[in-house]
Parts: C-alpha cells; sequence; structure tokens
C-alpha cells in the first residue's frame, strides 16, 4: 500500500470492512417503505396529461369533461399555474423549465395537464377526457440543426431570444494548444457521439405531498437524492418559509442521477394538495420516466490529437456540440456549463490543451444529468481514451504500451492538469501494470494473432481514466447558488449508542453501513451501535446531498472530522473520570488510559455515561457526548483505474459476447471492499449496457423511441461476464481517512473498454471509430464497410 504520509490517516480495520449492509435487513425481507408505500388518510392520486408533439403551440384546453368524472377533484394546467405564478420553475442550471405547458409544447412527453383523483385509475382516465388543441410546429430534432440560421427557435418564451444557443463554454490554453498542434508529428482526428442514455433506476420518480391547512406546514415523500437542496427550492418557488417545509427521502430504489433535480409532477403533487387540501400522490410510470425525466449526456465530439512520431501525446484539442434539450436542466456546479467535462485530458502528461463547449436546445426532453459520471467526466474520459486508441491505430501502436508511455508519473502529484484541475495522488503505471498482469495481455494478444489468422473477431480494449469527485470546494463550487459543503452531527448516548446526522442521501449505495463504520473506526465502537439518520430535513443537518460521488469524499469526511470531536470531547471528560492531565493520556483500541497504565482505560460508552453524570466536567466541556460539523472539502478526490475489456464478435450476426473484463480500481482506502465491489460490478453492467445496447433515439417529428425496456435495453447478467476486480490503494492527501468516491468509476472508466474492444475486433475490416451502442445492426453494417448513425431514426 502507498502512502502518501498524512498522519491522521488510518485503514477501516479488516474485522469491520466487508461486513454485510445494515439495510439489507430491511430490503431482503421486503420492509423497505419507497414513496409509493406512503399511504395517508384521505389521500388523492394525481396523473400527468403529456404532449405528443415534440414541438407545437397550445391552442386551448378543455377541462370540463374531465372535471365531470365522478371521481375527479381537480384539474390543474398550465393557466391554473399562472394565476398561482408557478406555471415555469427555475432549474439546476439558471434557466427556466414549464411546470405545465402554457404557451408552446417543447418535446414529446412535456407536462400539460395535472389530473387529482380518488384513485390512480380514474386519474388516468380522466386524462383520456381532457381535449387539447395543439398546432405543431417544425421540430428541431438534431442537435447541429440547432445551430442553423433558419432553425426554428425553441425557447420563444424568453425575451428577445433568436436562436438555439444555451451557453458557450472554453477551457485550457488555445494558443498554446494550436502552437503544438503545428509543431507536432503527427495529427489525428475524429468525431464521436456520447449517445442519449438514461439512468432507468429500478424505482422511477415520484412523490406524496402532504399541505397541513391547519399548521400551514408543507410535507414531500419524494424520491431525492439531495432533500435538503429539494426544500430550498420548494421554498424558494412556492414562496413558503423553509421550516414550514419538510423534505422527506425515504428509501429510495437507485437514483443515478435521476433523482436530483426537481420535476414537473412534483411540484404538481403540491398544488393538487393545496388545491384539495388532500395529500396527493404522483408516481410516473416506466415509460414517463423513460421519455420525461432527465437523460445524460447527448455529447457530439471532435477530438484531435497531436503527437509525435513515437506517441507521445503533446496536445489535445477538443469542440463539443451538447444537446440540451427544450430547457437547460443539467445539474452540475454553477461555474460549470459543461460539468467538469474540462477534465478532459485524462490521466496523461500532455502539453497543452483546449476545449470548446455549445449547448443547444433542440426538442427533446430536459436533463443532462450527472448520470454515474460527476458532472460529464464520463463524456470526458470516453473521448480521449477513444482519441488514445485512434492514435495508437494510426501509428501502429499497441494501445496498452502507448498508454504505459504516457502516463503521469507518480512523481508529479499533486499534479496540475493543463485545464486547471489538481489532482490529489496516483500512482498510474502501477495500476496499469496490475490490470494488464491480471488480463494476460501478452497472452491475449497471441490469442488474437492466431485467431485473425483463422477469420476470428476477438478484441481486446484497454481504458485508464481519472475522475474528479467530490464537489466541492464551496469556493469555486455551487448549485443553483447553494455552497457544495455538508453537515455530520455525532451524538453518544449515555449508554454508548450513537447516532449519525447526515445531509447525504442513500438509494442503495449503503450508506447507513459504511458511514456507521467511519464512527465505529474513529471512536471504537461497533458499526451496530451507530444509527445512521438521513433523507429528512426535519432530522438532519443541511447539505447538498449525493450524486457525484460526493458522500465518501465530503460527507465521509465530514463524518470522521465530527467523529474526532467527540473523541476530543471524550478525552477531556476521561481526564476528568481519571483525575489527570489530558495530555497524559493515551488513545488506543477506542478507550483512552493513562499513558503506562492500561487498567487504567475508560471505554467510549463509559466515558458517554460520565458525560451524563454529576462528574465534575473540566472547563469547556458543558456535558453531553456530541459534535457537529460543516465539511467543505479543500479539493475533489482524483480516484482512477485501468480497465482491460475483451470481446468476440460473431462475424456473421454481428453480435458483441463480452468474454472478460478485468477492472483495477484506485478509490484510496476502502471503508467496505465488498460495497465497493459492488459498486464497481454495477457500474461495469451499466457501461456494457452504454456501449452495446442503450440509445434514447428519436425520428424526424421528434417521436421518442425508446419509452419501454422493450426499446431501451437494461444490461443483465446474460450480457455481463463474470468481472474480474483488483485494486491498488493510493489514498487521498486531503482526505480525513484517505478515501477517493467510487461509486460512478466503473461506468466512467468501462464504456471505453467496451468500445475499444469491439473496435480492436473489427481493424481486419478496416474500423477505426464507432458510435456507441454498438448494437449487433451497428457492427454488422460496419462490416460491410457502410456506417449507422444511433441517436436518430435517419439513415
Ligand atoms: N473509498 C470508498 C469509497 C466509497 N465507499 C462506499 O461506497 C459507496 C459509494 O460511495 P461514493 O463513491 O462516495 O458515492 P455516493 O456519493 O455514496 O453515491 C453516489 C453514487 O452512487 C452510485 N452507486 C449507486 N449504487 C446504487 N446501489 N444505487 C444508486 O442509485 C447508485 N448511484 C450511483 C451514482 S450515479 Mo450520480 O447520482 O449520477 O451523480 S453519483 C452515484 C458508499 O457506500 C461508500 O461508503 C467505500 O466503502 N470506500
Ligand atoms: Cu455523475
Amino acid at each position: 500500500m502507498t502512502t502518501t504520509g498524512v498522519p491522521e490517516q488510518r485503514t477501516i480495520p479488516v474485522g469491520h470492512g466487508s461486513m454485510p449492509r445494515k439495510e439489507d435487513e430491511r430490503f431482503v425481507r421486503g420492509h423497505g417503505t419507497y414513496v409509493d408505500d406512503v399511504v395517508l388518510p384521505g389521500m388523492l392520486h394525481g396523473a400527468v396529461l403529456r404532449s405528443p408533439h415534440a414541438h407545437a403551440r397550445l391552442v386551448s384546453i378543455d377541462t370540463s369533461a374531465a372535471m365531470a368524472h365522478p371521481k375527479v377533484r381537480a384539474v390543474v394546467t398550465g393557466q391554473t399555474l399562472e394565476g398561482l405564478n408557478l406555471a415555469w420553475m427555475p432549474t439546476l442550471s439558471h434557466d427556466v423549465q414549464a411546470v405545465l405547458a402554457t404557451d408552446k409544447v417543447r418535446f414529446q412527453g412535456q407536462e400539460v395537464a395535472f389530473v387529482v383523483a380518488e384513485d390512480r385509475y380514474a386519474a388516468r382516465d380522466a386524462l383520456e377526457l381532457i381535449d387539447v388543441e395543439y398546432e405543431p410546429l417544425p421540430p428541431v430534432v438534431d442537435a447541429h440543426r440547432a445551430l442553423d440560421t433558419d432553425a426554428p427557435v425553441i425557447r420563444d418564451d424568453v425575451e428577445g431570444r433568436t436562436d438555439n444557443r444555451v451557453f458557450d463554454w472554453e477551457t485550457g490554453d488555445r494558443a498554446a494548444t494550436d502552437d503544438v498542434f503545428t509543431r507536432a508529428d503527427v495529427v489525428v482526428e475524429q468525431d464521436m457521439l456520447y449517445p442519449r442514455v438514461h439512468p432507468a433506476p429500478l424505482e422511477t420518480c415520484g412523490a406524496v405531498a402532504d399541505m397541513d391547512a391547519v399548521t400551514g406546514k408543507l410535507t414531500v415523500w419524494t424520491t431525492s437524492q439531495a432533500p435538503h437542496a429539494h426544500r430550498t427550492l420548494y421554498a424558494l418557488v412556492a414562496g413558503l418559509p423553509e421550516h414550514k417545509i419538510r423534505v422527506i427521502a425515504p428509501d429510495i430504489g437507485g437514483g443515478f442521477g435521476n433523482k436530483v433535480g426537481i420535476y414537473p409532477g412534483y411540484v404538481c403533487a403540491v398544488v393538487g394538495s393545496i388545491l384539495t387540501g388532500k395529500p396527493v400522490k404522483w408516481v410516473e410510470d416506466r415509460s414517463e420516466n423513460l421519455m420525461s425525466t432527465s437523460f445524460a449526456r447527448d455529447y457530439h465530439m471532435h477530438g484531435e490529437i497531436a503527437a509525435s512520431r513515437d506517441g507521445t501525446i503533446l496536445g489535445l484539442r477538443v469542440r463539443v456540440l451538447a444537446d440540451h434539450g427544450a430547457f437547460n436542466g443539467t445539474a452540475q456546479p454553477s461555474k460549470y456549463p459543461a460539468g467538469f467535462f474540462g477534465v478532459f485530458t485524462g490521466s496523461y502528461d500532455l502539453q497543452a490543451a483546449h476545449c470548446e463547449v455549445t449547448g443547444v436546445y433542440t426538442n427533446k426532453a430536459p436533463g443532462g444529468v450527472a448520470y454515474a459520471c460527476s458532472f460529464r467526466i464520463t463524456e470526458a474520459v470516453y473521448l480521449v481514451e477513444r482519441m488514445v486508441d485512434v492514435l495508437a491505430h494510426d501509428l501502429g501502436l499497441d494501445p496498452a504500451r502507448l498508454r504505459e508511455h504516457n502516463l503521469l508519473r507518480p512523481s508529479q502529484f499533486p499534479y496540475r492538469s493543463k485545464t486547471g484541475w489538481e489532482y490529489d495522488s496516483g500512482d498510474y503505471p502501477r495500476t496499469l501494470r496490475t490490470a494488464l498482469e491480471l488480463a494476460h495481455y501478452d497472452d491475449l494478444r497471441a490469442e488474437q494473432h492466431r485467431r485473425r489468422d483463422r477469420g476470428e473477431l476477438m478484441g481486446i480494449g484497454v481504458s485508464f481514466f481519472t475522475e474528479a469527485v467530490g464537489a466541492g470546494p464551496r469556493k469555486h463550487m455551487d448549485i443553483a447558488g447553494l455552497g457544495m459543503a455538508d453537515g455530520a452531527e455525532l451524538r453518544v448516548h449515555p449508554t454508548g449508542k450513537a447516532v449519525l446526522r447526515l445531509s447525504v442521501q442513500t438509494q442503495g449505495q449503503g450508506h447507513e453501513t459504511t458511514f456507521a463504520q467511519i464512527v465505529a473506526e474513529e471512536l471504537g465502537i461497533s458499526p451496530a451501535d451507530v444509527d445512521v439518520v438521513h433523507g429528512d430535513t426535519d432530522q438532519t443537518p443541511y447539505g447538498l446531498g449525493t450524486y457525484g460521488s460526493r458522500s465518501t469524499p465530503v460527507s465521509g469526511a465530514a463524518t470522521a472530522v465530527v467523529a474526532r470531536r467527540v473523541r476530543d470531547k471524550a478525552r477531556l471528560v476521561a481526564s476528568a473520570m481519571l483525575e489527570v492531565d489530558p495530555g497524559d493520556l493515551e488513545w488506543e483500541k477506542g478507550r483512552f488510559a493513562v499513558r503506562g497504565d492500561p487498567d487504567s482505560a475508560r471505554t467510549i460508552a463509559e466515558i458517554a455515561l460520565a458525560a451524563h453524570s454529576d462528574l465534575d466536567l473540566p472547563e469547556g466541556v458543558e456535558g453531553h457526548l456530541d459534535a457537529s460539523c460543516v465539511y467543505n472539502p479543500p479539493n475533489l478526490t482524483y480516484p482512477f483505474g485501468a480497465y482491460v475489456c475483451v470481446v468476440d464478435v460473431d462475424p456473421d450476426t454481428g453480435q458483441v459476447r463480452v468474454r472478460d473484463f478485468v477492472a483495477v480500481d484506485d478509490c484510496g482506502v476502502r471503508i467496505n471492499p465488498m460495497i465497493v465491489e459492488g459498486q464497481i460490478h454495477g457500474g461495469l453492467a451499466d457501461g456494457v449496457g452504454m456501449a452495446l445496447m442503450q440509445v434514447m433515439a428519436f425520428d424526424e417529428d421528434g417521436n421518442h423511441l425508446g419509452g419501454s425496456f422493450m426499446d431501451y435495453l437494461l444490461p443483465t447478467t446474460m450480457e455481463c461476464p463474470s468481472w474480474r476486480l483488483g485494486q491498488t490503494v493510493t489514498p487521498s492527501p486531503h482526505h480525513p481517512i484517505g478515501a477517493k468516491g467510487v461509486g460512478e468509476s466503473a461506468t466512467v472508466g468501462s464504456p471505453a473498454a467496451v468500445v475499444n474492444a469491439v473496435v480492436d475486433a473489427l481493424k481486419p475490416h478496416g474500423v477505426r471509430h464507432l458510435d456507441m451502442p454498438l448494437t449487433p445492426a451497428v457492427v454488422w453494417r460496419a462490416m460491410q464497410g457502410r456506417p449507422l448513425r444511433t441517436d436518430l431514426a435517419i439513415t
């Protein structure tokens, strides 16, 4: 294990390391409580009427027949909302989004009306009784078309707007990069698309809103990855005081970025409850989730690499057209309209880099959420890892050796990238070596050689990634104006049992276990004795929630800090108990003892009881054993990893089979290695899904072609090999326990490995690049020399 010499850092003891998840006792017995399990007395049910058109003017809406339905209690339209000043809501990216359409509909599936009825079926039936007259307008489906001067203007709600441009953003040094490119022996370029994909969590989005007319308090049970941020936004939108709003995120059936934003349906449920005086439940179905809640990616990229003839990478130049859909609803720190795409220089030591990103509106659902990507790092990693393979292809070099040659060296850390990011720690060559050894890379190349002679298509793909997770230093990072720091509160009860209150929100990652483990490690008590409370704004300290793999880097650090504060306080109490100077006490294995007298040891439980007793407490200790903290991370953490993917392609059908996949991740100190491995397994499956099966495609009219799991495919064990994992451990030097985030790593790193493997397999057919997803049709057409565009049903 590498240690970067931070004295406070220790690893979590193995005994607690891979402990089974505490929350699983409830999940495997079917005792989880999800939003749809919430049932309140007198509760009504809401349903959303959605636009069949991608782009149309709203001429009229007649709700009278729906209102006449015997079970209908209310029908809400954009007009109703205009009266309440709620027709538009702010997005997380300083844009506005229609809650219910008033002037136009701008994507297929957009929310047009909301029915509240006595049961879910009646609400859905009544949707069909609403009569909407639309005047269809030409839709903009292709991101490139959006910039044409004669393209229809989608956002004519914004005064003075005459085009579909959302933003222009650049990073890096243009002049220095151009200079490197003019001097380079070799320049290779490639267009590539990271298609629009969907987080597709098992549980769809929903809310139960309960406005108590007597107390004026609004309670919202909701699928939220960020309960506190949601509450602040509700307060701002509805003009309600924050303490009169309680957001509860109960068990969440997967988030993957899909539950970061606030959707119109949530706001409609709140309005429904205000209008009817009853609790209102709204839960979307699968098609609604796939069509209208946040998509991810949709980056049209052009990459160029400048290199010397021996394969030394000198510079990287990138242009991106980012399709943001009809409203700019991406979730990422305000300063970064293209998320952390600026990390596109990846894991390599180069001289200069520059990138330009232009965001455009199209007639598609809004989103651009960080679906397991820490704000567009997935796109950045995919780009650079494909480009390195294209370079290897053109120079006739081995892609693994080319990476080895260009990787950052351990002595370069902390490393300041050419676009201004400070990578905290890393030993990249060792991680790549470990992966290549595990995969038996040289043997694989020999096997590939033999198979190629027999006409078989076997491919080996390598990828190396660096992620930047744990947003963020609040000075540089905020979402919707809220600084990205998170609170933690820890209280040890008189009997030595503890309760930890967190602002982050687990969606299946196992926080109830891992955060208890951090406290256990710091205080020497059992994780079973630490209860983790989260997901309820009335019960937890403020913070920005869980996404961008920030819980461990930010709240994990907050937890260690708060536990150390409790320990410091315990030292003072113990000094009073033992009548010695605090400096004469030693902390070992969860106890304080007088130096040289182990028999005098007092455990945290004994100290906690004393802190609540009639003991004379020393100066500065008011009694009780608790502490709180707000953690503002000094930097992001930079996990990294090396992946090797082996595929076989059926030459007759184009079907790709992933035969083997080796993943060596370095996320610093692992709190619970078993959970970390589970996170990696999930992310690798995500990567295989995106690389081989998934795209949210549209036809020329803007019809969404992936509205069910029959069309939008999820990977199962059938498509996945038995993952083979390895690890290296390079602690983060600034994190109190040396941990880095890991939740998104495998989703970030794996698509490039799979695509690189398939393109490698198709080398005998002269294929140099192919856009995801590499479905049998795409692969087969490529073998015929007729590439197929995957994001539009236009060939
Ligand atoms: N070093 C280390 C790290 C980590 N860990 C662990 O692992 C986990 C994770 O973590 P992180 O990395 O910190 O992360 P978080 O924050 O917690 O989470 C988040 C993530 O997570 C992941 N994973 C998962 N899983 C599950 N089951 N589910 C879900 O939903 C999910 N999602 C996904 C996503 S997408 Mo975004 O939202 O898109 O941005 S972001 C994300 C947790 O439990 C922890 O504690 C450990 O142990 N160690
Ligand atoms: Cu992400």
